[in-house]
């Protein structure tokens, strides 16, 4: 039940502040709107006034000029019911809005006809109507009986009152209305209202009567008198009857006084619901919040919390997170993380209570309280339509992400930028490679690596089944590797040991293994020399494609630096194998074992050891997002104490051709980079060529595209990248070399005098017959490169990247006597005498002070 009585206000304006405090407890509004103008206006009172779920609306008036779309929109912004016309009501319910908010304003009982089915519905009639027909009206919606009659007087609250006597509600202008019959006598007064639709079998006439506050938490139960009643109303205070001392002001002598917010009445209107304010130390003579005891759970900790912010003492945790808001949203970050990763009864309510305090330490930092929380969720409840509810993809776990959809037919081209025509902004956004989400990939990746670093092999086998979809008995396969598992075709075995064999040349080229001795002064000898690193994990992708060639480019420089242990690490097949190319090259380069895992796991298993994985140096090698980003961490992780090489993600290419180029050779040299992933990126900057010569690069582009069998990853690549048109070639390579690219292509006439103009590059392939596929598999250089700009930094995997350089000197006393002196000075500049001594007592023993 409700307040037995609907005060109406006429317009929107009449709805106030003041308007509203002397109905204020019977906490259910209607008014009426006869324009759908006000409808903007009407949200904000609701919000201001807060309003929400207890204020109904009347839009039947005149002619409606209200659209079924407006009603959605004012019950989604927080309007208990509707009053409509019953065309419009009809409307509504046959687009599923809930006949629960709607009150259909009938002229007559007969236009219920057509609402048959919906027995619950309110309906609402002119007090003309006789009140015999209302009460034989099947259903059990709520009856409103619309007084429209302006001018009551106290004759007329007979009637009103009989209709509230009857389980009706009367609907009558908010300014007829008064809490204070004393000083307005004139005016019909809410209380009567009351007392007419309540009863009481009680012998003393008294009414049963519940406390609560405005979280319905019952606080005690009192009784009430007709004279209470009235008091309480008129007082808007706790007022009650008290059966040895008569009326009973709550709080008089106490000071525990309360603040009436609301009054109810039960469903069959013998007890009544006082819901009121307390102030003081409580509702209890015991001096306890209730006479059922203190409060708990949700309320107590916002007390509490309300508390801590105006006097916690220094030192205290709460108090911390109210100065410290970084810390309480990083908090509230972590503690939402770890209820999604919760999975017993018992964890996700640990979690949830971690959360909840959390969420609620920054509500009370910011003033807001529960009421305004379940305000929030009163609204969301009322809402008629929905959102889907769809997480945003950042939070999406990448296997759950929505694949587009794509018209498969449509010509795969790349987009057109001029260079000199075009807005910086374009240029540059054609130049952006396809966002890295870095720190999404991360939140991802830590629980991985976290899970492996501590549960070790059994984590890596859990996390395999996870993403690779098998269950292995052992995360390793140890050397010697058995011959059955490294079967190849003798043309696969020629290949490989060509590309092993010119792999290997190149690298050993590049090998220091001489002492570089430089003598700076005279008997100052300085040194450097090459060390292997000892212990190096070698992660080979084997996520959209199987690359054995990886495991030769990272294989055969650890093999050349001599590294003592090299690891390999690879996903697994399905059934549980591993590519036997890739066994082959680790039994051609002396591989300890492989671990049969990949992604960040292998990462971290490598990085930390498990009981099986020997535990890495230096992770090397490139992958997916979840590789790259479990490589980042572990680098800057010193309980891992790991470096990696660098951050080698998805594959890239730059070409540059000109007119002279052969069409089909940029398109395939644009297409076998495009191949490798949806995240990689292909850039055409084309060097004063013609439409002509563009649009056959473009329609070889397709064609070549169309007949791969990797063709849907080529398309969603090439739909993020660009052809770029320049008039010179100095253009194009100041253009190369802001984007640093991880292969750079020259398909241009004179291409190797341009090799000097190139600064920053993973690898360069010089002229028409230099496609990048030689350098991915067999002519020598290595395919492991900088990727993403990188190439302004860092260089592409060589045999360097597998040792590390130790210096050493050799000082004689002439060398002391050449540096001796700077040494004391600088050291003395800087304040450091230790120093300065270990210089000066030798130099006095030489006796060269
Ligand atoms: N820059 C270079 O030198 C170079 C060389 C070769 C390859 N590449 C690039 O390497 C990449 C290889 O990627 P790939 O995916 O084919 O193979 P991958 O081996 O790097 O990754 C596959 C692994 O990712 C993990 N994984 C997949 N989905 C996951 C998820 N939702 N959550 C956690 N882990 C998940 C799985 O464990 C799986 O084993 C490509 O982008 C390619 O372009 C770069
Ligand atoms: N192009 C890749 C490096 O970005 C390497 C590779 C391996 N297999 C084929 N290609
Ligand atoms: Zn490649």
């Amino acid at each position: 039940m409700t307040f037995p009585l609907l005060p109406v206000f006429q317009s929107l304006e009449s709805l106030n502040g003041d308007s509203l405090s002397h109905v204020s407890i019977v906490n259910h509004f209607l008014v009426k709107l006869d324009d759908s103008n006000g409808i903007e206006h009407l949200k904000n009172i609701i919000k201001k006034l807060e309003l929400v779920g207890k204020l109904s609306l009347d839009v039947s008036g005149k002619v409606s000029l209200f659209s079924s779309d407006q009603i959605i929109d004012v019950l989604n912004s927080g309007v208990n019911k509707v009053f409509i016309s019953s065309k419009l009501a009809l409307e509504l319910l046959e687009v599923g809005i809930p006949a629960s908010r709607i009150v259909l304003k009938l002229s007559s009982l007969s236009e219920l006809e057509e609402f048959k089915a919906y027995q619950n519905i309110d309906i609402s009639l002119p007090s003309s109507t006789p009140l015999g027909d209302l009460k034989i009206l099947s259903g059990n919606g709520t009856r409103f009986v619309y007084v429209t009659y302006d001018h009551a007087t106290k004759t007329e609250l007979v009637n009103y009152t009989s209709i509230a006597a009857s389980g009706l509600i009367p609907v009558i202008n908010q300014e007829k209305l008064t809490n204070d019959s004393k000083n307005y006598p004139d005016l019909l007064n809410i209380s009567e209202f009351l007392l007419c639709a309540i009863k009481t079998d009680r012998p003393d006439g008294l009414y049963t009567s519940l406390v609560v506050d405005k979280y319905d938490h019952s606080l005690g139960l009192v009784y009430s008198s007709k004279e209470s009643i009235h008091e309480a109303i008129r007082t808007l205070t706790g007022v009650y009857q008290s059966r040895r001392h008569g009326l009973w002001y709550k709080g008089a002598t106490s000071g525990a006084t309360q603040k009436l917010l609301a009054l109810d009445v039960d469903c069959d209107s013998d007890c009544l619901k006082f819901v009121v304010e307390q102030s003081g130390v409580g509702f209890c003579h015991l001096n306890q919040d209730s006479c059922f005891g203190n409060l708990s759970g949700l309320t107590q900790l916002e007390k509490t919390l309300f508390d801590r912010k105006q006097n916690a003492p220094e030192g205290s945790y709460t108090k911390r997170l109210f100065n410290d808001s970084t810390l309480l949203n990083a908090k509230i970050k972590e503690e939402a993380e770890e209820l999604t990763e919760a999975k017993t009864k018992e964890e996700i309510s640990w979690e949830a209570a971690d959360l909840i305090y959390f969420a609620l330490t920054k509500c009370i930092q910011n003033n807001v309280t529960i009421s305004d929380i379940e305000s929030n969720l009163k609204l969301k409840h009322l809402k008629v339509t929905r959102r889907r509810g769809d997480a945003k993809s950042k939070f999406l776990p990448a296997e759950t992400k929505k694949e587009e959809v794509v018209d498969k037919n449509a010509k795969i081209v790349m987009k057109r930028v001029n260079v000199n025509k075009d807005s910086e902004e374009l240029i540059q956004n054609s130049l952006k490679r396809p966002n890295q989400k870095t720190a999404d990939i991360m939140k991802l990746v830590l629980p991985i690596v976290d899970a492996v670093k501590k549960g070790g092999d059994n984590a890596l086998i859990e996390m395999t089944e996870k993403f690779d979809k098998v269950r292995l008995t052992s995360p390793i396969l140890e050397a010697p590797f058995p011959p059955e598992l490294m079967q190849v075709s003798d043309e696969i075995k020629q290949s490989i040991d060509l590309s092993i064999d010119n792999v290997k040349k190149f690298h050993e080229a590049q090998l220091q293994s001489e002492t570089m001795d430089v003598e700076t002064c005279p008997g100052v000898i300085c040194s450097r020399f090459a060390r292997p690193i000892e212990n190096v994990g070698l992660y080979i992708p084997g996520g959209t494609a199987v690359l054995p060639s990886t495991s030769l480019m990272l294989g055969v420089p650890a093999l050349v630096a001599g590294c003592k242990n090299i690891i390999f690490a690879s996903p697994p097949r399905k059934d549980g194998t591993l590519t036997p190319e890739v066994i082959y090259v680790a039994h051609k380069v002396g591989a300890k074992c492989i671990v049969l895992a990949g992604g960040a796991q292998a990462v971290a298993a490598m990085a930390y050891g498990t009981e099986s994985v020997p535990k890495c140096d230096k992770i090397l090698g490139p992958g997916n997002q979840f590789v790259t980003a479990a490589k980042m961490y572990i680098q800057n992780d010193t309980t891992a104490l790991c470096s990696i090489d660098m951050p080698a993600g998805p594959s890239e290419v730059l070409v540059i051709g000109d007119g002279k180029a052969d069409p089909d050779f940029i398109a395939s040299d644009l297409l076998s980079q495009a191949e490798h992933g949806v995240d990689s990126q292909v850039i055409f900057i084309a060097v004063n060529m013609t439409e002509k010569e563009l649009d056959a690069v473009d329609n070889a582009v397709h064609e070549q595209a169309m007949a791969l069998p990797r063709v849907d990853i080529v398309r969603k690549c090439i739909s993020h990248s660009t052809t770029l048109l320049v008039d010179s070639y100095e253009q194009a390579l100041e253009l190369s070399n802001k984007y640093a690219p991880e292969h750079l292509i020259l398909q241009i006439e004179n291409a190797k005098s341009y090799v000097s103009k190139v600064d920053n590059a993973g690898s360069v392939f010089v002229g028409a017959y230099s496609p990048e596929s030689c350098g991915d598999y067999s002519s020598g250089t290595n395919h492991t490169l900088p990727t993403y700009g990188y190439a302004r930094q860092y260089s592409g995997v060589n045999t360097a990247t597998f040792q590390k350089f130790i210096t050493s000197q050799d000082v004689t006393p002439e060398g002391l006597k050449s540096i001796g002196k700077a040494v004391m000075c600088l050291a003395a500049v800087e304040g450091l005498d230790g120093h300065r001594n270990a210089v000066k007592i030798r130099m006095e023993k030489l006796g060269l002070l």
